[in-house]
């Protein structure tokens, strides 16, 4: 199979798909890889590099996109790539559908097998969104910090507090990988942190975890309304599995909280779960302001830490990657039902359900779409 790896387009994105190292394993498997010219750079890793792992440098992103049987990205592809879609072409990224109506259009026109990173499901865990939740989580804490500080727009508070003065306050929606990574970070920077959750199960494992050093609180709209009213930061980590994030922070909340305060809505790659974060941000220009409170909603956070990022993440699609470039998609997805989870569009139907029920398109299974081809294969 031939595999492509695009540069990435994405603002401030500068992770790459596969490093050098993951390149000789396809090659050790008899595959092909063609990378971009320079998609490694902002991951330290040079056309050099690549060439000496056994991979073709391309220097087009066209000659990448139409040559591959198998493009694997980091993030979802942007207009400008739409139309290098077609139909048998297997796409391996996030894409988090819920939120990108045009792209989901876009991959179920052309055919387009395309297998989402945060839906492939293992058990009830997610193996290729944990490493950037873990990142993401972590740097909500550092980000939060910087901008509560006042020449970054902030109220002007230490979250570590001194001695005589209070701690700031750290209110953290969902506590799942972000959450909890949020939380280590929050608490190592001397905070004040309460998490709250929808499952009585997780606050359970997270007060075994943090003890109490931290609060844990049941998701209710009043738990929630004044925990957001109260807290210095609030991160915004939920998730229902390919879905729409759901609002659970209203206008009306945001504007009980003090000028100054800062909100993460990590959670913005799927929509986002506050009310007044009504576009997703960039790293150039991360934040705006709401009821003087700074909102930053960027949806590819892990692009500013690359290198680490990159290796996170290769370090864990790369196994899966290489089923599906032995064995094929098709047989790859149904020996897999990690993998068959991650199949979002393939055959020209939306085949992930909260995908379909939230854009309003009819969900047919995977192997309802795929029944021609397995009937031939
Ligand atoms: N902006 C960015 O750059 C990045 C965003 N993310 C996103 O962060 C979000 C969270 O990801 P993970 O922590 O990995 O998910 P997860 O599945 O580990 O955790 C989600 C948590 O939300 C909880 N939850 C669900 N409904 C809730 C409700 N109504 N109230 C309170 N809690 C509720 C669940 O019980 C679970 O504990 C996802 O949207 C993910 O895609 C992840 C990495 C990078
Ligand atoms: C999870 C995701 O979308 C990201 O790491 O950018």
């Amino acid at each position: 199979m031939i595999i492509g790896i695009p540069k990435e387009i994405k603002n401030n994105e500068n992770r790459v798909a596969l490093t050098p190292g993951g390149v000789t394993q396809f090659i050790a498997n008899g595959h092909i890889v063609l990378v971009e010219k320079d998609a490694g750079n902002g991951s330290g890793f040079s056309n050099e590099a690549y060439t000496e792992a056994g991979a073709q440098v391309a220097e087009l992103a066209k000659d990448v996109w139409s040559k591959a049987d198998m493009i694997m990205k980091v993030k979802e592809p942007l207009p400008s790539e739409y139309g290098y879609f077609r139909e048998g072409l297997i796409l391996f990224t996030y894409l988090h559908l819920a939120a990108e109506p045009a792209l989901a259009q876009a991959l179920k026109d052309k055919g387009v097998t395309a297998i989402a990173y945060e839906t492939v499901t293992e058990g009830r865990g997610l193996p290729l969104l944990t490493p950037m939740s873990e990142v993401a989580g972590r740097m909500a804490a550092q980000i939060g910090a910087q901008f509560l500080e006042k020449p970054k727009g902030g109220k002007g508070i230490l979250l570590a507090g001194v001695p005589g003065v209070s701690r700031g306050k750290v209110t953290i929606i969902g506590g799942g990988v972000v959450g909890t990574n949020a939380a280590k970070m929050a608490i190592g920077l001397g905070a004040d942190v309460t998490i709250i959750d929808l499952s009585a199960e997780r606050l359970r494992q997270i007060d075994d975890i943090f003890g109490n050093q931290i609060k844990t609180l049941m998701s209710n709209p009043v738990n929630i309304a004044n925990a957001v009213a109260e807290a210095d930061l609030l991160i915004c980590a939920v998730l229902i599995p390919g879905a729409k994030a759901p609002t659970l922070v209203s206008a009306e909340m945001v504007q009980s909280m003090k000028p100054g305060s800062v909100i993460v809505d990590v959670a913005i790659d799927q929509g986002g779960i506050v009310e007044t974060v009504d576009h997703i941000t960039t790293h150039d220009n991360p934040t705006y302001e709401r009821y003087g409170v700074l909102h930053y909603a960027v949806a590819n956070m892990p692009g500013a830490v690359p290198r680490t990022s990159t290796l996170a993440l290769t370090n864990v699609t790369v196994p899966y990657a290489l089923q599906i470039a032995n064995k094929g998609a098709i047989i790859a997805i149904f020996e897999n039902i990690a993998l068959k989870a991650g199949v979002n569009t393939t055959g020209g139907k939306i085949t992930y359900e909260a995908v379909a029920r939230d854009l309003g398109y009819s969900y047919v299974p995977v192997e309802v779409a795929l029944e021609k081809k397995l009937s031939v294969s």
